[in-house]
């Protein structure tokens, strides 16, 4: 890659109306390339500072958005059965070690008579939201869970994530390939047949 194309990616992918504080983030860096005694003026890291602030602001950009926005797009649909989507792939951040965990997440709800059904991408999307700030796995489970329930009062909803943490993997115990899984489970959805009908769904495969 020459100089001029890593140029035009850095532009590219400058957000100038993220809050995130990248000049910040950027002398941090800088701080912890000469604390772990590498050189940052050296040719290759001299652009690292400004491509992790940018990519902070990207990972992290979760923390500014919000929910409540996004599932304010809702439909008058008539249907007052199980809406399943599963198998969304998403990434996170561990926030005990700043390393990525990913995995899919699986979400369900309910409906209710009168409640609001919205767009399955918003589903995916709010997965996002909560999955782009530094995380544990069960808070991204019940975040997602609860904002579901208050968002569209539907009659039940339940989200099960399946994850790979990297700080388990790359360091530490290093057990590379171990899954954690977690769920959360919402109003009539807790009841054993519904919830059983839904596990099925969402691990039957
Ligand atoms: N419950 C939970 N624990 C997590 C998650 N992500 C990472 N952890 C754990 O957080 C713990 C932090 O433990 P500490 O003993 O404070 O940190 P550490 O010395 O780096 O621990 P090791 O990873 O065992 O080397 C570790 O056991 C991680 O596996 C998560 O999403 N949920
Ligand atoms: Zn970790």
């Amino acid at each position: 890659m020459t100089d001029f194309d890593d140029e035009l990616t850095l532009t590219e992918l400058t957000d100038t109306a993220s809050p995130v504080d990248q000049p910040r983030i950027e002398r941090a860096v800088r701080e912890i390339l000469l604390a772990i005694g590498e050189d940052p003026d050296r040719d290759g890291l001299l652009k690292t500072p400004e491509r992790v602030a940018k990519s902070y602001a990207e990972i992290f950009a979760g923390l500014h958005q919000s929910p409540e926005d996004l599932l304010a797009t809702t439909f008058d649909l008539d249907h007052e059965e199980m809406v399943l989507v599963k198998d969304i792939p998403f990434y996170s951040t561990c926030e005990h070690h700043l390393v990525p965990f990913h995995g899919s997440a699986h979400i369900g709800y309910i409906p209710s008579h009168d409640g609001k059904v919205t767009g399955l991408s918003k589903l995916a999307r709010l997965v996002d939201v909560y999955a782009r700030r530094p995380q544990v796995q069960e808070r991204l489970t019940t975040q997602i869970v609860d904002a579901l329930m208050s968002n569209l009062e539907p009659v039940g909803a339940i989200v099960v994530i399946e994850c790979e943490h990297l700080c388990m993997s790359m360091r530490g115990v290093r057990k590379p390939g171990a899954k954690t899984v977690t769920s959360a489970v919402r109003g009539q959805l807790r009841e054993t047949a519904t919830r059983a009908e839904a596990m099925s769904l969402i691990l039957g495969r």
